[in-house]
């Protein structure tokens, strides 16, 4: 038995829909349920909930037994937060009375650390006197993440609880997503189709294609496999992680060090050695033989081939590796005509010219 793992096995049929999962998943960090909508990323967070159950499965949570075939441990005695799309707290009640009610659904004394951690992390202390009509939306989703947090849950379970929100509010309630992610040690199952939030918050990736898991490893990873549709996606992208190296305020830049190279990207409101994840567009990458002289181009990447797979009758995608021990991966969206005429192979030298870094910022 594993005790830092959340193992989970089901099977399911609907009339036109049946999910088959058998997981192994990191007892820390985000996993994010990545996937189309109808993939089944739903269903298997409410089967991990409780909240659909199903006689052939089996759950272990840290080593714990919530289910195993016919003996399935009510919800509510499941120690586990849940989010969901849209926030669903009581609009009679205000948040603190919202966050007290969580607390005495479980059963739980008052834990005021619990309860004050989390109203500190998601920086609601000055809304609590308010009810729900008086909260923005990304307002009235930070109240209901406090609310699953406060009764100190196992797993916390989150079914895009960006997703009712405007672009703005999204951007304004990440950094809040982000500091449960540096600062907690509860493991999170984010149930999301963007990848813009995957990317950013995930560190595992589950990717679900109708009702199976389809693959699963680490988002920068998953994301840049070619045999997998994401790769297909205009969106298509590499994920990179770096370290904030130098900040250059006459020219607005930050220079980041990544995994055997740098990246020049525009300013970024972080500390020196902190962590930040970028996302690089396949699109947004060119290739060259040579390295190029002068160029307005700011990142130019000595990289090696892994792969090329044509996507479009004119496209190829390639998948590259970048810095030193090529740990870095990066993928290259270019058309088949400039394949041909530079003549690319799996295993060759080029620079890989970066046109935009997407800041997850
Ligand atoms: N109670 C149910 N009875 C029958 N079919 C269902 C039921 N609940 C879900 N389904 C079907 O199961 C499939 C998966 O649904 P699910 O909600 O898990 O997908 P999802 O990946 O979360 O999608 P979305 O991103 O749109 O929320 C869908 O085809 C849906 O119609």
């Amino acid at each position: 038995m594993k005790t830092d793992r959340i193992e989970a096995r089901f099977h399911l049929d609907y009339p036109e829909f049946s999910l088959d999962v058998d997981l192994d998943l990191p007892g820390r960090g985000v996993t994010a349920l990545f996937g189309h909508s109808g993939s089944g990323k739903t269903t298997l967070l409410r089967l991990i909930a409780g909240l659909v159950q199903v006689r052939e499965g089996s759950l272990r949570v840290h080593g714990e037994v919530w289910q195993e075939g016919q003996h399935i441990l009510p919800t509510h005695k499941r120690p586990l937060g849940y989010v969901f799309q849209e926030s669903s707290l009581f609009p009679h009640l205000t948040a603190r009375g919202n966050l007290a009610y969580g607390m005495k659904r479980v059963g739980n004394a008052m834990n005021r650390q619990a309860l004050d951690q989390a109203v500190e992390l998601l920086g609601i202390g000055h809304l609590l006197d308010r009810r729900p009509h008086q909260l923005s939306g990304g307002e009235r989703q930070r109240v209901a993440i406090a609310r699953a947090l406060a009764v100190q849950p196992r797993l916390l379970l989150m079914d895009e609880p960006l997703a009712a929100l405007d672009l703005k509010r999204k951007q304004e309630i990440l950094p809040y997503l982000e500091r449960l992610h540096d600062q907690l040690e509860i493991p999170v199952l984010y149930v999301s189709h963007s990848p813009d939030e995957v990317a950013r918050l995930a560190d595992t990736v589950v990717l679900m294609e109708q009702g199976r898991a389809r693959a699963i490893g680490p988002a920068a990873e998953v994301f840049s496999r070619l045999d997998l549709a994401i790769a297909l996606d205009q969106d298509a992208s590499a994920i990179i992680e770096g370290a904030i190296l130098s900040h250059d305020d006459a020219y607005a830049l930050t220079r980041l060090e990544i995994p055997g190279g740098h990246l020049t990207v525009a300013r970024l409101d972080h500390d020196i050695h902190d962590l930040v994840r970028v996302r690089i567009h396949a699109r947004d990458v060119s290739l060259a033989l040579d390295e190029p002289g002068a160029s307005s181009i700011l990142n130019i990447l000595p990289a090696r081939i892994l792969e090329m797979r044509e996507i479009e009758q004119a496209q190829v995608l390639v998948k590259l590796c970048t810095g030193a021990g090529g740990k870095t991966p990066l993928l290259a969206r270019i058309t088949r005509h400039s394949r041909d005429r530079l003549q690319l192979q799996e295993g060759q030298s080029v620079f890989a010219q970066v046109k935009a870094v997407a800041l997850m910022d």
